[in-house]
C-alpha cells in the first residue's frame, strides 16, 4: 500500500540552498571563473609590457624597430584577455541558463507534488512571480557574482605579489587598504538582503494582486469597482517603486563606499611614486625607474577592478537570498511524499483505499473539515456521498484522491492504483475539446476519445458545435456550460480506466434526461471498479449499492443496497 507520510522540512538555509542550485552548472561555473582568474592575472604582463615599452623608448631612447617584439606581445596579450573575457561571459551564461531551466522544473515540480487543493489556496499570479521574476533574480548572483569570487581572492594577491616584489611601499599600501573594501562591503550588505527581501514580497504581492483583478475583470466592471481596483494597483505598483529604490540606494552606497577607497589609495600611490621622482621622499634602496613607477601605477585601478565588479554584483548576491527564501516556499524539498511501505496485496478482494481515523483539514485553515474517518473502498463497491452543501464531500473526495495531504490519521492506497477524479470545477485548457480529453491518455486513438466522448455524454453537445470535438474552448472552458465542462471532466475519467472513480457531482446542472444517459454510463463503466460519487440528486443516489453521509464533520453509513 502506498501511505501519506509527511517529510520534515528541510530548514536549509537560503545560503545551502543557492549553493545546491548552483551544483547543476558547476563545471561550467568554475570554467567561467577560472577564465575570470586567468583574465585577470593577465593584466601584469600587459602592464609589465606597456611599463617596458615606455621606458625603452622615452628614457633609452631605443630605436622603434626594437619595441616591435614588445607591442606584438602586449597585442597578444590584450587579445588573449579579451578571449579569455568572451569566453567566461559565454560560460557564465550557459550555467545560468541551465540552473534557471533546473529550477523551474524544481519549481514545477514542487508545485505538482504539493497537489492542486495546495495550488489554489495561493494566488496564482505570485506563483507565477516566483517562477519567473524570482527566479531571473538569480542571474545576476550565478552569472555575475559566483564567477567573480575567484578573481577577487587570486588577482589581488597575484597584483600584491608583483608591487612588492617591484616596490614595497606600493605593495603595503595596497596591502593595508585591500581589508577596508570587504568590511565595508559587509557592513552595507547587511542591510541589503532585507530591503531585497522587502523588495521581492512587493512585486510578489503586485504579481498575484495584478493576476487576480484581471481574471475578476468582468465581476469588477459588473460591480462598478473599476477606480476602487485601479487604486489598489496603484499602491502595490508605488509600494514596489518604493521597495526598489530602497534597494538601488543600498546598491549605490556600496559602490560609492568601494569607489572611495579604491580612488584614495591610487591617489595615494600616485602621491609616493610623484615625491619619490621629485626627490622628496627616498624610501628605496634603488633608485625608481620610469618603467617602475608607471607598472606600480597601471597596477593600482587593477588591484581594485575584481572589487569594484564584486560591488556591482554584491546586490545580486543579496537579491539572490532573498530570492531563494521566496523560492524555496515552492521548492519539491519540502513537500510531503507518498511512500509505498510495501505492504500492498494484489488480491482481488482488498480494499483500493483504506482509511483509518484521518482528519482532513485545508491548507491555512485551523480547524478540521472532517475528523475520525475509517472507511474501506473496494472493487464493485458503489457508493453515494450525500452531505449537506460545505460539510466536507469534495473535501473527502481530494483527499483520497491524494490532492489534499491528511491532517492526521493513515489513509492507504493499494500498490499502483489508478484514480479517476472528475472535481466539481474541472480545469480545461484553452485549446480543442479533443486535447483536452486526450490530457488523460496522450496516447489515446481518435476512436478512444470518441467513445469516451460518447459515453460521457460529451457528444450531445459536441455534435451541435461547428467542429465537433475540434472546437477550440477558451481558458479554464470559456465557452462550455457548467455541465458540459464536467461531461468532459467525465469523459477524462473513462480515458484514464481507473480502478477507483471519485466523481464530484458529475450530474449537476443536467437535465433529468442527460442525468439518467450519464449515471448509465457510469453504472456501465464502472463494473469492476470502485465507485465514491459525492452528490445531491436522488436519482444518482439510487443508482448507487450504498449510501455515506457526511454530517458534523463524522461520516456515518447509510443504506445498503439489496
Ligand atoms: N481551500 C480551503 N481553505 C479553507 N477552507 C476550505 C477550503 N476549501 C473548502 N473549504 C471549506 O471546507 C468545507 C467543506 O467544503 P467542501 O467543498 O468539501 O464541501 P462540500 O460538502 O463538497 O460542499 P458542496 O456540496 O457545496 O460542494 C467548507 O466549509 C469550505 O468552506
Amino acid at each position: 500500500m502506498s501511505r501519506e507520510a509527511t517529510a520534515a522540512p528541510t530548514g536549509a538555509s537560503a545560503k545551502a540552498r543557492l549553493r545546491a542550485i548552483g551544483d547543476v552548472a558547476r563545471n561550467p561555473l568554475r570554467a567561467a571563473a577560472a577564465s575570470g582568474v586567468a583574465g585577470g592575472v593577465l593584466v601584469l604582463p600587459q602592464a609589465a609590457l606597456i611599463a617596458a615599452c615606455l621606458q625603452r623608448a622615452l628614457v633609452d631612447h631605443a630605436p622603434p624597430a626594437t619595441l616591435l617584439p614588445l607591442l606584438l606581445a602586449l597585442l597578444a596579450t590584450l587579445l588573449l584577455r579579451a578571449g579569455l573575457a568572451w569566453a567566461g561571459r559565454r560560460l557564465a551564461d550557459r550555467a545560468v541558463e541551465t540552473i534557471r531551466i533546473d529550477l523551474r522544473a524544481r519549481i514545477a515540480r514542487g508545485l505538482v507534488a504539493r497537489g492542486p487543493v495546495w495550488v489554489r489556496s495561493q494566488q496564482s499570479g505570485a506563483l507565477a512571480e516566483r517562477m519567473g521574476a524570482h527566479v531571473d533574480a538569480l542571474e545576476g548572483y550565478f552569472g555575475g557574482f559566483v564567477p567573480l569570487r575567484a578573481e577577487v581572492v587570486g588577482v589581488p594577491l597575484a597584483i600584491l605579489l608583483a608591487a612588492f616584489f617591484v616596490d614595497r611601499t606600493v605593495g603595503l599600501v595596497l596591502l593595508l587598504t585591500m581589508p577596508l573594501v570587504p568590511i565595508f562591503m559587509m557592513l552595507v550588505g547587511w542591510g541589503a538582503q532585507a530591503a531585497s527581501q522587502r523588495q521581492l514580497q512587493a512585486l510578489t504581492r503586485m504579481g498575484g494582486h495584478f493576476a487576480d483583478r484581471l481574471r475578476g475583470l468582468g465581476l469588477i466592471r459588473l460591480y462598478g469597482r473599476g477606480d476602487a481596483e485601479l487604486q489598489g494597483i496603484r499602491a502595490a505598483a508605488e509600494e514596489l517603486r518604493v521597495r526598489s529604490l530602497r534597494v538601488l540606494r543600498i546598491a549605490f552606497l556600496s559602490s560609492a563606499v568601494l569607489e572611495f577607497f579604491a580612488s584614495l589609495s591610487v591617489a595615494m600611490i600616485a602621491l609616493y611614486l610623484g615625491l619619490s621622482y621629485l626627490g622628496m621622499l627616498d624610501l628605496r634602496a634603488t633608485p625608481l625607474t620610469l618603467g617602475m613607477g608607471v607598472f606600480c601605477l597601471l597596477l593600482a585601478p587593477e588591484f581594485y577592478a575584481p572589487l569594484r565588479r564584486l560591488a556591482t554584483h554584491y546586490h545580486d548576491r543579496a537579491a539572490a537570498l532573498a530570492a531563494m527564501d521566496e523560492i524555496a516556499m515552492v521548492l519539491e524539498d519540502d513537500v510531503p511524499v507518498v511512500t509505498d511501505d510495501g505492504v500492498g496485496t494484489s488480491d482481488a478482494s482488498a480494499p483500493l483505499v483504506s482509511a483509518r481515523g484521518i482528519a482532513l483539514r485545508h491548507p491555512a485553515a485551523t480547524h478540521d473539515v472532517l475528523r475520525d474517518i475509517t472507511l474501506d473502498l473496494g472493487r464493485d463497491q458503489h457508493v453515494a456521498l450525500t452531505g449537506a452543501s460545505g460539510d466536507g464531500k469534495s473535501t473527502l473526495l481530494e483527499a483520497l484522491a491524494g490532492w489534499l495531504p491528511v491532517h492526521s490519521g493513515s489513509l492507504q492506497r493499494a500498490p499502483g492504483l489508478r484514480i479517476g477524479y472528475a472535481p466539481q470545477r474541472p480545469f480545461l485548457f484553452a485549446g480543442t475539446l479533443r486535447d483536452n480529453l486526450r490530457m488523460a491518455k496522450a496516447d489515446a486513438s481518435d476512436a478512444e476519445l470518441e467513445q469516451a466522448a460518447e459515453a460521457a455524454q460529451v457528444m450531445r453537445f459536441a455534435a451541435r458545435l461547428p467542429d465537433g470535438l475540434d472546437t477550440v474552448i477558451g481558458e479554464r472552458g470559456f465557452g462550455l456550460s457548467g455541465g458540459e465542462a464536467r461531461r468532459v471532466a467525465l469523459a477524462r475519467v473513462f480515458l484514464r480506466d481507473p480502478d477507483l472513480l471519485l466523481l464530484d457531482e458529475p450530474t449537476a446542472f443536467l437535465d433529468p434526461d442527460t442525468e439518467a444517459a450519464v449515471l448509465l454510463a457510469i453504472l456501465r463503466f464502472a463494473k469492476g471498479r470502485g465507485v465514491l460519487m459525492a452528490t445531491h440528486s436522488d436519482a444518482a443516489q439510487a443508482t448507487m449499492m450504498q449510501v455515506w453521509h457526511v454530517r458534523d464533520g463524522r461520516l456515518h453509513r447509510g443504506r445498503h443496497a439489496p
